[in-house]
């Protein structure tokens, strides 16, 4: 993808830190940890997306002597730290979740280690990309669990809040299980399936409803899928839709035939349009609907009956209307002064808000038949026993206690740039797709459900856990 220097959006706090930890110790290198708390419409996971545009956010790092001109004109950084800037170099090591996984609260989806100066000025955009790319591939896995196996359509860009939202959502929407997208330039750039019907206007543009469909049979005679809903859908649409169909057969045209709703009763439209097609021989035809749906709807049109081949999906998908943010943080977890790991502590007034110190791994613990009973966070080195001890990171769960005994431990994370060095092939987006729809079908089904879903679990490991006690009481004393 075309370059873009986005190394200034960041908070100018994130600037100034990095000054002062350039002037006071240039040497000391940290720990950030990116993860979210609450899942969004309080669903059971979240889709973690957005590794690819960290990835090239990280490769094109660098300020511009235009950007140099601008912060020196600020007067508030040191000459030696503007010079550090201009020969700025990414040193730093990066760990991540895979695209598509499923995660959890609390769990550390990436974990930044490098100099102080230059983790501090990863925050924001990190934070931007990822907590918008997983929203959006969560919802959408939302959306597309209820249409049990029927094609969704991502439909949102005209509705997005903006050109990057709707080009890197509609990259989230297929990770999340969306079979492609309206928006050109993100299918381009992502290699997607670009998919399409046609606009009101094409048939307001005709005289009639039956010379617009005969004039778009006429340019695209091998796929018709017309809008059938500008005047009448059951007396006027499906009808000059299907005196296309006849005409078609008749020619000996093999065409993928098929009519769009967009509005009105969804369930009573297409029992009827159905009805009709059949009658008239075209069982192949396919019937997609749109018009504001989200997961509410679709589940409720499918439960109704209603007869749906696939589904375009816009603005509650682009936006994530119902719950429109992941509240991803990125905290600082440990400090490296002389070789030696420091683990830090940020508290809270609820427990849930206080950070998880350490340098940490994360694991899926899975059991014989490939089905995962849970996570575990370790702190890095620690050597785990089949009678190692295993707490809950839910203080709410009444069974605290586990033994990893008959588990197998599979790191989630892999790492992504070593010393600044990028390690890691990103795999194609549907190929993430497809990986991630495998890694949903190894949890336990009440995590997917979208209503009351169970709460997943996480586990820590004695050494995490005591470290985390003691340090909430030797500071809160
Ligand atoms: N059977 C149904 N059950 C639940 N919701 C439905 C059903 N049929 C349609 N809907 C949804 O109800 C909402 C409103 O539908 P309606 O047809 O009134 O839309 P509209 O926006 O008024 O139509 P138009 O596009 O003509 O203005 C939409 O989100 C639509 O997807
Ligand atoms: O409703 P969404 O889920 O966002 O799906 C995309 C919508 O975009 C188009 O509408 P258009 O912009 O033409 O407006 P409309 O609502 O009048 O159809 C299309 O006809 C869908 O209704
Ligand atoms: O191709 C379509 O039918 C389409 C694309 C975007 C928005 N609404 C409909």
């Amino acid at each position: 993808m075309k370059s873009r220097n986005l190394t200034l959006l960041l908070d100018l706090y994130e600037l100034t830190m990095a000054n002062g930890f350039f002037e006071e110790a240039p040497q000391k290198r940290g720990y950030f940890d990116l993860y979210f708390r609450k899942i969004p419409d309080k669903g059971g996971l979240v889709i973690y997306a957005g590794l690819a545009q960290v990835i090239q956010y990280l490769n094109e790092l660098h300020f511009s002597e235009s950007d140099l001109d601008y912060l020196k004109k600020l007067e508030i950084f040191s000459p030696n730290f503007l010079e550090y800037l201009r020969t700025f170099k990414f040193e730093c090591d990066v760990w991540s979740v895979e695209e598509g996984t499923p995660v959890f609260p609390n769990e550390p989806l990436i974990t930044v280690r490098g100099p102080l100066v230059q983790v501090q000025l990863l925050e924001t955009m990190l934070l931007n990309i990822v907590n918008h790319e997983s929203l959006i591939a969560t919802k959408a896995r939302r959306i597309c669990m209820v249409a049990r196996g029927r094609s969704v359509m991502e439909f949102g860009s005209r509705r997005a809040q903006g050109a990057d939202a709707a080009t890197y959502g509609a990259r989230a929407a297929v990770i999340g299980g969306c079979s492609g997208t309206a928006n050109v330039l993100s299918a381009k750039l992502f290699g997607l399936k670009p998919l399409g019907t046609m606009a009101h206007s094409w048939i307001q543009s005709f005289s009639s409803e039956k010379e617009a469909f005969m004039a778009w049979k006429k340019i695209y005679p091998h796929n018709c899928l017309l809008l059938v809903d500008t005047y009448d859908v059951l007396h006027s649409g499906v009808l000059n839709a299907l005196e296309v169909f006849k005409q078609l057969k008749e020619e000996g045209i093999q065409s993928n035939l098929g009519i769009r709703i967009d509005s009105g009763d969804i369930t009573y439209l297409t029992k009827q349009a159905r009805r009709m097609l059949d009658d008239a021989g075209f069982k192949d035809a396919t019937i997609t609907v749109s018009n504001a749906l989200d997961e509410d709807v679709i589940q409720n049109v499918l439960e109704e009956g209603a007869s749906i081949d696939s589904f375009g999906v816009g603005e509650k998908l682009i936006t994530a209307s119902s719950d429109p943010v992941l509240s991803g943080v990125y905290k600082l977890v440990a400090t490296q002064e002389n070789g030696e790991i420091i683990p830090k502590i940020k508290l809270s007034n609820t427990v849930e808000k206080t950070t998880i110190p350490g340098f940490k791994n994360l694991y899926r613990l899975y059991d014989d038949d490939g089905q995962a009973r849970g996570d575990l966070l370790t702190l890095d080195g620690e050597k785990m026993r089949h009678n190692s001890q295993l707490f809950n990171a839910d203080p709410n769960k009444t069974y605290q206690k586990k033994k990893l005994r008959g588990l197998q431990l599979k790191p989630l994370r892999v790492q992504v740039f070593a010393k600044g060095k990028l390690v890691y092939q990103e795999p194609e987006t549907m190929e993430i797709q497809r990986t991630s729809q495998a890694k949903l079908a190894t949890l336990p089904a009440a995590c997917l459900r979208l209503k009351n879903p169970d709460i997943y679990d996480v586990y820590w490991t004695r050494q995490l856990k005591e470290l985390r006690t003691q340090m909430i009481e030797q500071y809160s004393e």
